[in-house]
């Protein structure tokens, strides 16, 4: 898959799945069964074996699931090493301590999907030979404190005008009740953790998440 698909984008983060009793393959199974388009594997406590052996599980959980894309957050070598033992990887989610985008670029190949995050116009150099940008957090979130300020709408707004055409999945505190603000700001997709890993019914939550996507038209830009 070369293209980012637009709507829901799953962060499964492994430790919040797991602390709320859930099975990280089958939150994904269960959000893709949903209509769920794209699936980042975050485990930031596992070791690379570990994040290598939830990749690959995670990949062949979701053979025979309607098409998604998959990708692994950081690790462009966990991402090669999972596509080395026949898992469908197909790039990775890249922040500004991990390698840069040209070398993610390199190391996948050009139909990689490569993503980076860039919260604000002035980081937006990183995004030159990405595929698309991840902005926020657009609300303080439990699940990533350290994230840095919040950029609320009016930053969001901002970075798919820095962006450039690039399109932008925001990221931060978001739930349903967000579909409409962001589908007006331009956003391409909506990234979540918590809103699915941590409900009590993954799948019904993303189906909310995607019904509520699916009722806003997306601006012409
Ligand atoms: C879609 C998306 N956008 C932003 C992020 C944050 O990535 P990063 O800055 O690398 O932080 P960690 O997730 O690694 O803590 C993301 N993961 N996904
Ligand atoms: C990984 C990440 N990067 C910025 S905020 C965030 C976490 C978002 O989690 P949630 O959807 O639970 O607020
Ligand atoms: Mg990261």
């Amino acid at each position: 898959m070369s293209a980012l698909p637009c709507g829901i984008y799953l962060v499964l983060d492994a430790d919040v799945c797991t602390r709320a009793g859930h099975d990280p393959a089958g939150v994904a199974v269960a959000a893709v069964r949903a209509g769920v388009g794209t699936v980042q594997v975050r485990a930031k406590r596992a070791g690379v074996r570990d994040l290598v052996a939830l990749t690959v599980a995670v990949a062949d959980a979701l053979r025979g699931s309607p098409p998604a894309a998959l990708v692994v957050d950081d690790r462009v070598d966990v991402a090669l090493a999972a596509r080395a033992r026949g898992a469908r990887v197909d790039g990775v989610h890249v922040g500004r301590h991990d390698l840069e985008t040209a070398d993610a670029r390199a190391l996948l190949g050009p139909d990689a999907l490569v993503g980076v995050s860039a919260a604000r116009p002035e980081h937006m150099a990183a995004a030159v030979g990405a595929d698309h940008v991840g902005s926020g957090p657009v609300r303080l979130t439990p699940t990533k404190p350290e994230a840095g300020p919040a950029i609320g709408f009016d930053g969001l707004r901002a970075a798919v005008v820095a962006a450039d055409g690039r399109p932008v999945v925001a990221i931060g505190g978001l739930g349903a009740a967000d579909a409409p603000a962001l589908r007006a700001a331009g956003v391409h997709a909506m990234a979540v953790v918590s809103a699915v890993c941590a409900a009590p019914d993954p799948g019904g939550a993303a189906a909310r998440l995607v019904a509520a996507w699916q009722q806003v038209p997306a601006v012409a830009r």
